[in-house]
């Protein structure tokens, strides 16, 4: 993985482009979202262990907006089941090159592993194949509010009985209070992770028109609007959390 150090939005800008996952961010990406999600290396490694609770024997497991492929080389640790191939996706042409090259080194680097395709493309053009897993590790927040319902839906559709969805997100609150207090800890926990006020006020309103955050109300809701049976946290740190959605 590279070990370059995320200054992307270091320096004041004229003007603050909106946030894009481009060569410069995939560059940082590993050191960016492990200083900016709080739990980010805890939701990951323990989103393999229950994938294995939920892989059925000669199913698909989809890792949905894999960037760099990190919950993808989860799976494929983790699961032991026969026959699941996983399929990861992303629409980032950056990102795709670069997972393909660390899943090339993973392969070098253990026997054993799951089948793996890395398709370039949106998710919300995808043809699902009968799934067991799908993980949705922060994308969802990235897909037009308006399309995530029929994207959930169809989500569920493609789901087999026994399997789940894993989704996590940034959380917003709907009690003012509780989202002030959390969104603060969350600006410390980018200080102590050494991004300054500059770089944590760029980031924000760069990712501002591009990532539309829901509370957990809103997700519990849509998630049985889209057919699913059972919705359970099981991770929270701060504002960041992530669910099981049962079929
Ligand atoms: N419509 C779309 N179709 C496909 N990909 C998309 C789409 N929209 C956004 N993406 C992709 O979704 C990813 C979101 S990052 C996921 C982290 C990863 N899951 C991880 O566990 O490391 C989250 C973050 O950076 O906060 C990016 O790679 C986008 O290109
Ligand atoms: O940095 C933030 O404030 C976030 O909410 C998380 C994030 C992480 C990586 C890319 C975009 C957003």
């Amino acid at each position: 993985m590279s070990k370059e150090p995320d200054r992307i939005f270091a320096q004041p800008l004229a003007q603050v482009p909106d946030f894009a996952f481009n060569e410069d961010v995939v560059r940082v990406f590993p050191d960016m979202i492990k200083r900016s999600v709080p739990g980010y290396p805890t939701i990951v490694e323990n989103l393999g262990v229950l994938a294995a609770q939920f892989a059925q024997p000669d199913s698909v497991l989809y890792d949905l907006g894999c960037s760099l492929g990190a919950v993808t080389q989860a799976l494929r640790r983790h699961v032991r089941s026969e026959g699941c191939q996983v399929i990861a996706v992303d629409n980032s042409p950056a990102m795709v090159e670069r997972c393909r090259e660390y899943l090339n080194a993973q392969n070098s680097m253990f026997q054993e592993l799951l089948a793996v395709e890395v398709i370039e493309g949106d998710i919300l053009a995808l043809e699902f194949k009968p799934a067991s897993v799908v993980a949705l590790n922060f994308t969802l927040q990235f897909i037009a509010p308006d399309q995530r319902l029929t994207l959930l839906a169809r989500i569920r559709q493609s789901l087999l009985p026994g399997g789940a969805l894993i989704l996590s997100e940034k959380l917003r609150f709907n009690d003012a209070e509780e989202h002030a207090l959390l969104t603060d800890l969350h600006v410390a926990f980018k200080r102590a992770n050494g991004y300054s006020d500059l770089e944590i006020a760029q980031k924000r309103s760069a990712i501002e028109n591009v990532m539309k955050p829901d509370s957990l109300e809103e997700h519990r809701e849509r998630l049985l609007a889209a057919g699913f049976s059972k919705v359970v946290p099981w991770f929270q740190c701060l504002n960041f959390a992530s669910l099981i959605a049962l079929p």
